[in-house]
């Protein structure tokens, strides 16, 4: 597009004074307008790439990594640039709003991992005044190493998306399942507004496993005044959490929540001193993927102690009771979830912060309750891996072949992944590759066994190369690339089940299941 197309496009702006809907160059992309004094700002989709557009003055343009320029009369220069971290930089100087900020505050947050770098537009015309906070960057160390991207992809990423919809609102970026200090550097240097501590390394799972004897032994061999602070604060003692609710600690409550928990709370002491706090960062602890569920006593001896630290964090993950397997709905008695999430929630907001969901995604049968129970302590829910099952959604329906072709590399490859991920499908449960054909291929997204082994299977699938070349990820981004408003559309869908059920807009799986599945 030429630089003078883009000079009227800009002059057309300002002289509609906010009335966009007739544009002469359907090539603007009018949510991304922004219009500054005399100064026009908008990304344009010519010939199917997006580039930004700034005309402003000639005096202040030059921080711009410019593609091209042209000086526009009346002391306006106009530039044409790429989506880079630097541009992004740039643009976020005029606008702050592009950059990632903290969730305090924010009652209602939800986690929109995107591995691919290309949902969060339909993420943000979805919440766009849902009332709920998005962390629109979030990918664990895990799902960077898997995919061979960066952190700094993750957060670009999110922010130009942002500014493309023009989401002045706010939204955060969290560093996610980061265990140790040189990953947690990373993120916050990624510019992470949220880090999540996953303490997996510091909890010491195998204390569930000893005898009573074995247990009393080894908690008092502990420094004398370790033995008689724990007594003394935990022992026999019964805390009210109001409502109705309370946390009993038995002497095995007291051994097993230090044991298990206490090196976890001084190694979250010292990451929140080195990094949390001089940043000013959102602090969120997760246990979601240690062995042993986290009982409400555990729950109380991890957040009494880092009260008695001075430190509050913005939310905490508990491992649930039952399982929250990936890309599948909840595994487990609802009525006991129901019972230990009451008084998860409780201890969250006895300490002034809130309870995070792992694993969100296609937990419908869960979120009812999550709604019923909110008493405006409010959550974080976290998704991820169904955004790239509604992504393969897309493959299903314009490639089926390749569909066909990646399930079959995922059914023959699962064990590469159970180091990464814990799940209950296996081969044997999940339809042979061979009895796939065009119209059996979208059921693949449906039962939950090929499902998972799709869903877990994200990063050998998205890296696999033959003779130097990839042999899925680049017909993958082609299809996804013609077809992104379907991919678009099932985004929307799919994640509108999620917060509907969580916001009471709708009270059940089934209902949600009508109304937003594709046919
Ligand atoms: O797959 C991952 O590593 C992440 O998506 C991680 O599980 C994340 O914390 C999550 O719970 C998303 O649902």
């Amino acid at each position: 597009m030429s630089t003078s197309k883009y000079i009227d496009d800009a002059r057309e702006i300002f002289a509609a004074n906010g009335d966009y809907s007739n544009l002469s160059d359907k090539d603007v992309y009018v949510p991304s307008i922004q219009v500054d004094r005399t100064n026009v700002y908008f990304i344009s989709h010519a010939n199917n790439e997006k580039k930004l557009v700034v005309f402003e003055n000639g005096n202040t343009i030059g921080d711009f990594d410019a593609e091209e320029t042209e000086v526009a009369g009346a002391g306006k220069t106009l530039v044409v640039a790429p989506l880079t971290k630097a541009n992004n930089d740039a643009i976020a100087k005029r606008f702050q709003w592009v950059k990632p900020i903290s969730r305090h505050g924010y009652k209602y947050t939800f986690g929109l991992g995107d591995r691919l770098g290309n949902a969060s537009n339909a993420h943000l015309r979805l919440f766009k005044g849902r009332g709920i906070f998005p962390i629109l960057g979030q990918q664990s160390i895990r799902e960077l190493l898997l995919t061979d991207r960066t952190e700094l992809d993750v957060v670009t990423s999110a922010a130009w998306a942002i500014f493309e919809e023009g989401y002045t609102t706010g939204w955060g970026a969290d560093g996610d399942h980061v265990k140790e200090p040189y990953e947690v550097e990373y993120a916050v240097e990624s510019g992470c507004t949220m880090i999540t501590l996953d303490a997996t390394k510091k909890i010491h799972n195998e204390i569930a496993d000893l005898s009573d004897e074995e247990l009393d032994a080894k908690f008092n061999a502990l420094d004398d005044d370790y033995v008689k602070y724990f007594n003394d604060t935990y022992l026999d003692k019964t805390f009210d959490l109001g409502d109705g609710a309370e946390v009993h600690f038995t002497k095995k409550d007291v051994e097993q929540s230090v044991l298990i928990f206490f090196d976890a709370v001084l190694y979250g002491e010292f990451i929140y001193h080195r990094f949390i706090e001089p940043n000013n960062l959102d602090f969120e602890i997760s246990m979601d993927e240690t062995i042993v569920p986290t009982t409400p006593a555990n729950h109380y001896f991890f957040a009494n102690e880092l009260h008695e630290k001075g430190i509050t964090p913005e939310t905490l993950a508990p491992k649930f009771y039952g399982e929250f397997q990936k890309a599948i709905d909840y595994i487990g008695d609802l009525d006991r979830f129901e019972r230990e999430y009451k008084i998860h929630q409780a201890i969250s907001k006895h300490f002034g912060y809130r309870v995070s969901i792992h694993s969100g995604s296609d937990k419908l049968s869960v979120y009812p309750i999550v709604h019923k129970l909110d008493d405006g302590t409010g959550w974080h829910v976290k998704t991820a891996g169904t955004n790239w099952l509604e992504a393969m959604r897309v493959i299903a329906k314009h490639d089926p072949e390749l569909m066909k072709e990646m399930y079959s590399y995922a059914y023959n490859h699962l064990q590469d992944v159970k180091p990464f991920y814990v799940f209950t499908a296996d081969k044997d449960n999940s339809p042979k590759p061979e009895t796939i054909n065009d119209s059996n291929v979208m059921s693949l997204l449906s039962d939950d066994n090929p499902r998972q082994i799709i869903h877990t299977m994200y990063g050998n699938l998205l890296t696999y190369q033959e003779s130097f070349r990839y042999v899925f990820r680049d017909r993958f981004f082609k299809v996804l690339t013609d077809h992104q408003d379907q991919y678009d559309d099932y985004l929307n869908r799919h994640i509108s089940e999620h917060i509907d059920l969580l916001q009471g807009k709708a009270a059940s799986r089934d209902e949600v299941r009508a109304k937003y599945e594709p046919k």
